[in-house]
């Protein structure tokens, strides 16, 4: 795990200067790159008031100010910084009291290094978490986002949006990676661009697709390659991590990366570090990393294809975008949006939409999501001459795949019994039932019904005035 300076301290305080420098060493080691150390314990206090500490490791036994008490004056002011404690007793008594007292673990001197690691560790995420927490909530309870015109490229007025716009200013000042998970075109590069403004790194932001990059493709684009390297390299090449440095790193579509691939970014997460081919030091990397995919990485991880120690590296944070057919409160709100994107784009007068047009598009499975909506809207103004759009290109795009209402969703089976009810129906019977069941999704609008039908209005009329009324 990789803690570079600028990210909150591990304080380690004790009386013995020798186990302090052993103690920092081994978390040195480890990767936790900003450790101080104090062996006073009088100045603790102050040294919490100056930075910010991810992890307090206290010694019980110490002059002047005992461990406890030290953990007890921390918790009043510090009430979310985990602290572990450090005993040369093995004794439920002595861990009971510690835990009483707002510890959130403790080790027994000789510290072992493994547990010395895990549980620092453990605790570093622990305090991570809670401070994201902290904000989130402090966010949520004032109802206001810090940084509201870094999200203005997303439109929306979904509740679930707001609430991962509020969680994204929660996490921005972590270095950890960023998962953004989503089906196709439901806004995953937009929000990781979002998350680069919000880093404030100050360097550039830097999408790679890794679909269809081979394990050399991948290594070369990613990390470069020295000159004279392999045959025909005859110039260096600069890798993306070197160019994103100070920025952030996109890497679109993680879950179609090769295994051995997998293994370079585990260790390029891991280790902070990556290796040039030809290089014989290896180079830091310093760009925030945000990936994205569309496929179930779980499912990945379960069937075999997928990592599971760079899954869990790499969902540090975690955010899920939901498709379109879940927030239809924003299609009002991104056809304005298109329309006005298509006419400037189009060099054309903006047209306006059919009042119509926005419930029928909520009954559609929009399975392309936003980017389909913006490619149809873009469609529909190319094609139409008028100052009003056609609701004809919109109907034949979304016929034939209507998203039910959840609960009729659930209710297949259902639909499928009335349908077939005790024998097997004709033609007839079926059509019937189809149209019937086509007026009663569209809120007995004919036009809509007809769309879902896959006819046209006239044809669904004819048939109408045919059946028994
Ligand atoms: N909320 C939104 N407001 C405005 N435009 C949006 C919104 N969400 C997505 N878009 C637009 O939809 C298109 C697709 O968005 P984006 O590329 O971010 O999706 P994606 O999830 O990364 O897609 P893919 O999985 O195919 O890479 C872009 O043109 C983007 O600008």
């Amino acid at each position: 795990m990789k803690t570079p300076a600028e990210e909150p301290a591990i304080l380690l305080v004790d009386d013995e200067e020798e186990l302090l420098f052993s103690t920092r060493l081994i978390l040195r080691r480890e990767g936790f790159a900003n450790v101080l150390t104090q062996s006073d314990s009088r100045l603790v206090a102050a040294m919490l008031d100056e930075q910010p500490v991810a992890v307090l490791v206290l010694d019980m036994t110490m002059p002047h100010l005992s461990g406890l008490d030290l953990l007890r004056r921390v918790k009043e002011t510090h009430p979310g910084l985990p602290v572990v404690m450090m005993t040369a007793v093995n004794d439920v008594d002595t861990a009971v009291t510690c835990m009483q007292a707002g510890a959130d673990n403790y080790l027994v001197k000789p510290v072992d290094r493994t547990r010395l690691i895990a549980t620092v560790g453990t605790c570093y995420d622990l305090g991570r978490t809670r401070t994201e927490l902290d904000r989130l909530r402090r966010h949520l309870s004032e109802g206001q986002l810090e940084n509201e015109a870094v999200f203005r490229d997303i439109i929306t007025v979904s509740p679930r949006m707001r609430s991962i716009f509020f969680y994204l200013e929660s996490v921005a000042p972590s270095r950890q990676p960023v998962l953004i998970t989503g089906e196709t075109g439901t806004g995953k590069e937009l929000v990781a661009r979002a998350i680069h403004t919000l880093s404030g790194g100050g360097g550039p932001f830097v999408a790679v697709n890794l679909a269809g990059l081979d394990d050399t493709m991948f290594s070369d684009t990613l990390f470069g390659h020295q000159r004279g390297a392999f045959t025909g390299a005859d110039r260096a090449r600069e890798g993306l991590v070197c160019r994103a440095e100070a920025g952030t790193l996109f890497l679109d579509e993680i879950g179609d990366l090769s295994p051995s691939s997998q293994v370079k970014l585990l260790r390029l997460l891991q280790e902070g570090e990556y290796l040039p081919l030809g290089a014989d030091a290896p180079r830091i990397c310093a760009a925030r990393i945000v990936v994205a995919t569309h496929v179930d990485l779980k499912a990945g991880m379960e069937s075999g294809r997928f990592r599971s120690d760079l899954y869990y590296r790499l969902c540090a944070h975690h955010v899920a975008l939901p498709p379109l057919r879940e927030r239809p409160e924003d299609i009002p709100l991104l056809l304005e949006h298109f329309l006005d994107n298509a006419a400037r784009a189009l060099n054309k007068a903006r047209p306006s939409a059919p009042q119509e047009l926005s419930r029928y598009l909520a009954a559609y499975r929009f399975p392309g999501n936003i980017r389909e909506l913006e490619a149809l809207v873009r469609d529909a103004v190319a094609r139409h001459p008028g100052r009003i759009l056609s609701l004809e290109p919109f109907l034949v795009a979304i016929s034939g795949d209507l998203a039910l209402p959840q609960d009729e969703a659930s209710n297949e089976e259902r639909c499928h019994t009335c349908l077939l009810k005790d024998h097997f129906p004709t033609l007839k019977g079926a059509e019937e039932y189809l149209i019937a069941e086509a007026l009663r999704l569209a809120g007995g609008n004919q036009r809509l019904a007809a769309s879902y039908l896959g006819i046209t209005r006239q044809a669904l009329n004819k048939r109408l005035s045919r059946s028994p009324a």
